[in-house]
């Protein structure tokens, strides 16, 4: 494992405020606004180091996307440090202070971390290959022709070349996966994350999308993944982190976490998914 830790997360907090309005009559019959603040990262602490492919499992809820989200920060946190690759993304520190940075100076970090999303996010109005040229030209300012060269290349990675003018209507949802996966790999990130990269799919287009996301890893990308599926999970791994209600409550290879979880949480998550261990001694 290389020394060199890609992503570093502190003691990250986040909570969401959501805001409940009552209808005009439930007002009127007195009742108010309410106000519950969901704590969903309860103090995370985590490195991803060059080379690895970090997997997050964990119940529903528990803060996987969220954690993702905050590495990225397209969510920001309440307390804690992200670094990737040692910056913090989205902040800087004044004074001993995080305050928020400026925009522009966000967006050149973010090409820092590669992300794809459950839904895929292309552009329907561009064809495979200028979903995969978009953000080349538009963010990395590529010339045109660099930009398109580049753009093959990745779509070649993904075994879509054939595809390459078709536009997202005419793509399956597996390819339009694909798609995504090689617009982030395009911009050459230090990290890729993987947002539930195929729980959008039908089960028939599930497998070209992790074969495809196995070869990237055997490349040597830096990934973390937020996935249900377990059995890719355990194939694919470096390290496997599963959390429960906003912390991290075990870490370890694919052998350790199926084979010898220690938390009974972990032991609940691989039951319900059918595979047979034993439960953790400690429980
Ligand atoms: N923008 C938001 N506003 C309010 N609550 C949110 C927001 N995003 C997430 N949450 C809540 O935070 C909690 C954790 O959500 P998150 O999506 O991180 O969980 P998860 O572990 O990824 O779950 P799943 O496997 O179902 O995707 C949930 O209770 C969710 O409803």
């Amino acid at each position: 494992m290389s020394d060199e830790v890609i992503v570093s997360a502190r003691d990250v907090h986040k909570t969401f405020t959501v805001t409940k309005t009552p209808g005009i009559f439930s007002r009127l019959r007195g009742a108010r606004t309410e106000i519950n603040r969901i704590e969903v990262l309860k103090g995370v602490d985590l490195d991803v180091h060059k080379g690895q492919t970090v997997v997050i499992l964990g119940s529903s809820g528990s803060g996987k996307s969220t954690l993702l989200r905050c590495m990225n920060k397209l969510e920001t946190i309440d307390s804690g440090r992200i670094l990737v690759n040692g910056h913090l993304v989205g902040y800087e520190e004044r004074d001993g202070k995080l305050v928020d940075e400026k925009a522009s100076v966000t967006a050149q970090k973010r090409t820092d971390l590669g992300m794809v999303f459950q839904q895929f996010n292309l552009f329907l109005n561009k064809t495979a290959l200028g979903n995969v040229m978009a953000p080349l030209q538009d963010v990395k300012k590529m010339p045109r022709e660099a930009a398109e060269e580049l753009a093959l290349q990745n779509l070649k990675r993904v075994g879509l070349l054939d595809r390459k003018d078709n536009y997202p209507s005419k793509l399956s949802g597996g390819q339009k996966q694909r798609v995504a996966i090689a617009r982030a790999l395009a911009m050459d990130p230090s990290v890729m994350l993987f947002d539930e990269p195929t729980s959008a799919l039908d089960p028939e287009l599930v497998e070209e999308v992790l074969a495809v996301i196995k070869a990237i890893a055997a490349q040597g990308t830096t990934m973390v993944i937020v996935t249900h599926e377990m059995q890719f999970a355990r194939d694919i791994a470096d390290v496997i982190v599963v959390m429960d209600q906003g912390i991290i409550v075990e870490k370890g290879t694919p052998d350790e976490v199926f084979f010898r979880p220690k938390h009974a949480k972990t032991y609940a998550l691989l039951k319900r998914s059918g595979l047979a261990v034993e439960p953790p001694a400690a429980s």
